[in-house]
């Protein structure tokens, strides 16, 4: 037998004629190559199958075409060469063509005031389509940092003026008094409580970029931020953290104001919309806020 005598069933016509959307493969393991590093990803590969008498696509066709990734560097303009091929090889069925691929990029971040350093680990997607020969891409990344909610440092620092009320009121300050009170948690009675929380960034790309800018958006997210989370951490790292966060008090309403005004800055980005998740220590339940810039649903 040979592949002549292969009944080829994708290439029947459909009984329900109804073109369709998408049909593709998701979840297909890829090593991608970004500056030169191998990193395991996922891809979900497909194509719009606007011949509605078509029974269906060629999904070898897709497969054969993500070795192009394993070769060359991550760019808009190699993945536009992937969705091209998508297209080549369905003439006639599909009109449009996609890509996502998703990995966790791995960043080494040094640490605060010692000279360690340790690895972070950023979800992210990347999802190119190729429609009516226009080119997109879009960026998901998921960004890590800690907030300390302004409102319980605030009530913090009334219990502790309230302390200070009760232990000296009446009496001469001594220093030496007063300086071993605020190392006490006599004194200190009360910590504001602070979270790990997200930034779930989803943005638009300007179409003719060279590179994807993933490295420069992480570092304009965490920049707004503030107060990244940190990996190896000496306890010089750790005071100079406490000292940041005492600094960069934030609602989740905050940290979604700062993103917006700083993503709408950084080179290459079109429009987003972003999520933040403050997974709050005080409740069960999470504080959320949403925003967008020039994003069209
Ligand atoms: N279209 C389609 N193919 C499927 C599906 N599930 C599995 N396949 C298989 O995907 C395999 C590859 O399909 P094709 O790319 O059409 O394979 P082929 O006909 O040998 O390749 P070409 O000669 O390039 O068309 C076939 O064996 C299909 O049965 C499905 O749900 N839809």
């Amino acid at each position: 037998m040979n592949a002549l005598t292969l009944p080829d069933i994708a290439a029947q016509a459909s009984r329900q004629a109804l073109p369709l959307e998408w049909v593709g493969m998701c979840g297909i393991a890829l090593p991608v190559l970004m500056d030169s590093q191998r990193i395991a990803a996922k891809a979900d590969a497909g194509v719009s199958l606007d011949d509605g008498e078509a029974r269906g696509i060629h999904m070898s066709r897709l497969y054969l075409a993500l070795e192009m990734l394993e070769q060359d560097n991550l760019t808009p303009a190699l993945l536009r060469q992937v969705l091209q091929r998508f297209l080549d090889s369905h003439e006639g069925l599909a009109n449009s063509a996609y890509l996502r691929l998703h990995f966790d990029l791995l960043l080494k971040r040094p640490a605060l005031v010692s000279p360690l350093a340790g690895w972070k680990s950023y979800p992210l997607s990347i999802e190119a389509q190729l429609k009516n020969a226009m080119f997109h891409v879009e960026l998901k990344i998921v960004v890590p940092y800690s907030s300390t909610c302004p409102c319980s440092a605030a009530l913090s620092r009334q219990l502790i003026q309230q302390q200070f009320v009760d232990d000296f009121a009446n009496r001469p300050l001594q220093h030496a008094e007063i300086l071993a009170w605020l190392g006490s948690t006599q004194g200190i009675v009360a910590t504001p409580h602070s979270q790990r929380s997200n930034a779930e960034l989803h943005l638009r790309l300007d179409d003719f970029l060279d590179e994807l800018p993933l490295i420069a958006l992480i570092n304009d997210a965490e920049n707004a931020l503030g107060t990244a989370v940190q990996t190896a951490v000496k306890r010089a790292d750790e005071q100079a953290f406490a000292l940041a966060n005492g600094q960069n008090l934030m609602f989740c309403e905050d940290a979604a104001r700062r993103l917006n005004l700083a993503l709408r800055r950084s080179p290459g980005v079109n429009a987003f919309q972003l999520r933040v998740v403050h997974a709050e220590s005080l409740h069960a339940h999470d504080a959320v806020a949403q925003s967008r810039w020039n994003w069209e649903a």
